[in-house]
């Protein structure tokens, strides 16, 4: 990385206004080739909003943008692309029916396939560049998450990316894949690639980044070179002085049991989804049981399986407190004290078009309905609370879901949820792109519910929370369920291997049959 050198990129008073809201305001800054450069700030800040805009997603209200030290108008991604822009978004955008090759040739024109030449030639030279290990014959649907990352990264590398964007690719990794995409990051940046970063794991930033611009209600409110940072350093940076530290909650043992699972075997009701297979476990009153595992390998399935959303009957599996509620639709469930937060907050944790309070109606009746009739002041009050007790940055319950930043609608559906001091709380990835400050506030209520005597099942690609949170602890893959050990008896090494399959043996891979109704 040369700072001496034309930027690569260079920023000048960025402004872009929603309605009602400043998203981006007066931002300047420069990135320079072979830079691999953290874009940092609580949720809400405004990160996604520029790089949005870098990448002709969103049109900014004013301000410049040089490439090279020339000045240009990005309109469209297919702009961005022409410039040598690339951006890979947290939700993959592949085609699972057409292979990797395929899936790649889409994004290019006709010219840039002409100067290729073989594509797949082409993907197997920088596959192995770069240790990619990506095959481009294989059908998108068989590949890891991991995998389909690459396969992303694979699509900016044909097109000749100069500058490659990424929002928070790390989520949705194992311990082993993030060190895998730290390398080829690395390579990159070594070749001239200069690299933009948005990421709320801050260890990671200082791990890979050589420089970060932070980001506070709009605006650029300090730089840092990570390098001579600390997590904690670049934190206070962000949010201001946290007034206490996630470090080491002390683990508890669960009680009786309340929520049992026994031999559950279902078909994915997804053309591509994982089946489950004879998965048992027990939840217990006053514990968080952790459930770690790369995205795709039965998580959703397991959550739909359990909250009662997948309503395909099923037959003594599921007890709730003694009570068998195989057959019971999710309604049922929550009326008898279950809550749940999925990992899609649009459109399954919240209803984009509705508002906050409309939105808190759709899973908690309890005290807002009598005889018939909502109390839609008691509705109001209650998102309200949860506003302000969570921070949620929104102009107040009248605002639509789909207005407020990813991290700040996921603080509040999690707030619903604990809000409603359930018996049993079904969670997948609780603090998924939410700023240091707020996983904190997460954390601590998640733990005081554990104390209230909740049973909690936490859902989570992130190892690192698992361990911080969970009680006792078990790896999901292939839908198969890995033994359950207690947190305190396991490594990130362990965990992080059965993430990858290692306890299934080809006895329990066959043994399994649906246990439908
Ligand atoms: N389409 C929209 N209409 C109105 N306001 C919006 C829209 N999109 C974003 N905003 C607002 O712009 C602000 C910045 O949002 P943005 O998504 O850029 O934040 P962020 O830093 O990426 O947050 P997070 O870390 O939570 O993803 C937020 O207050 C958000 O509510």
């Amino acid at each position: 990385m040369n700072k001496t050198l034309t930027p690569r990129l260079e920023l000048l008073n960025i402004t872009k206004q929603y309605p009602g809201c400043l998203a981006n305001d007066d931002i300047s800054m420069r990135l320079s080739p072979g830079e691999i450069h953290a874009l940092l700030g609580e949720n809400g800040a405004g990160k996604s909003t520029l790089v949005k805009s870098i990448y002709g997603v969103v049109s900014p209200n004013s301000g410049q943008f040089l490439w090279n030290g020339k000045e240009v108008e990005i309109k469209s991604p297919s702009n961005a692309r022409e410039l040598g822009i690339g951006m890979v978004f947290q939700h993959f955008s592949l085609f699972e029916t057409l292979t990797v090759s395929q899936n790649i040739e889409l994004c290019l024109s006709k010219a840039q396939l002409e100067a290729i030449g073989s594509l797949a030639e082409k993907i197997t030279e920088l596959s192995t560049a770069y240790g990619l290990n990506v095959d481009p014959e294989r059908l998108v649907h068989t590949l890891s998450i991991g995998e389909r990352q690459r396969v992303e990264i694979m699509r900016c590398l044909v097109q000749d990316v100069k500058l490659l964007i990424l929002d928070e690719p790390t989520s949705v990794l194992t311990p082993q894949e993030v060190s895998g995409l730290f390398n080829v990051l690395r390579t990159l940046s070594s070749q001239g690639c200069c690299i933009l970063f948005i990421s709320h794991k801050l260890h990671e930033v200082t791990e890979i980044c050589h420089s970060a611009t932070i980001l506070r209600g709009g605006k650029v409110i300090d730089t840092c070179d990570p390098r001579v940072e600390t997590p904690a350093t670049i934190a206070k940076m962000m949010v201001g002085d946290l007034a206490e530290q996630d470090a080491g909650y002390s683990k508890k043992t669960g009680t009786e049991n309340l929520l049992s699972v026994s031999s559950l075997s279902q078909d994915s009701s997804q053309p591509f989804g994982t089946s489950l297979k004879q998965i048992s476990f027990e939840l217990k009153k006053g514990e968080i049981l952790g459930i770690a595992g790369v995205a795709g390998n039965g998580q959703d399935e397991l959550m739909a399986a359990v909250s009662g959303e997948d309503n395909r009957k099923l037959k003594n599996t599921l007890w709730l407190d003694g009570d068998d509620i195989s057959t019971l639709g999710a309604a049922a469930r929550r009326e008898r004290g279950m809550a749940y937060v999925p990992e899609e907050r649009l459109g399954r944790g919240a209803v984009p078009d509705m508002s906050l309070s409309e939105n808190t109606l759709l899973t908690h009746k309890e005290g807002f309905v009598k005889n018939g009739w909502v109390s839609w002041n008691a509705v109001k009050h209650y998102a309200k609370s949860i506003i302000e007790q969570y921070k949620v940055k929104c102009h107040g319950e009248f605002s639509e879901a789909k207005s407020l930043s990813g991290g700040n609608l996921q603080k509040f559906i999690m707030g619903r949820e604990i809000g409603q001091k359930p018996k049993v709380l079904i969670c997948a990835h609780p603090t998924w792109g939410v700023d240091v400050g707020a996983a904190l506030a997460i954390h601590q209520a998640l733990l005081a519910l554990r104390d209230q005597g909740a049973a909690i099942l936490l859902i989570s690609e992130d190892i690192d929370e698992l361990f911080l949170l969970a009680d006792r602890m078990a790896a999901l893959c292939d839908g198969h369920l890995s033994p359950v050990v207690k947190t305190e008896e396991t490594t990130i090494d362990q965990i992080g291997q059965w993430m990858a399959g290692t306890f299934i043996t080809p006895e329990t891979s066959n043994n399994h049959q649906e246990t439908a109704a």
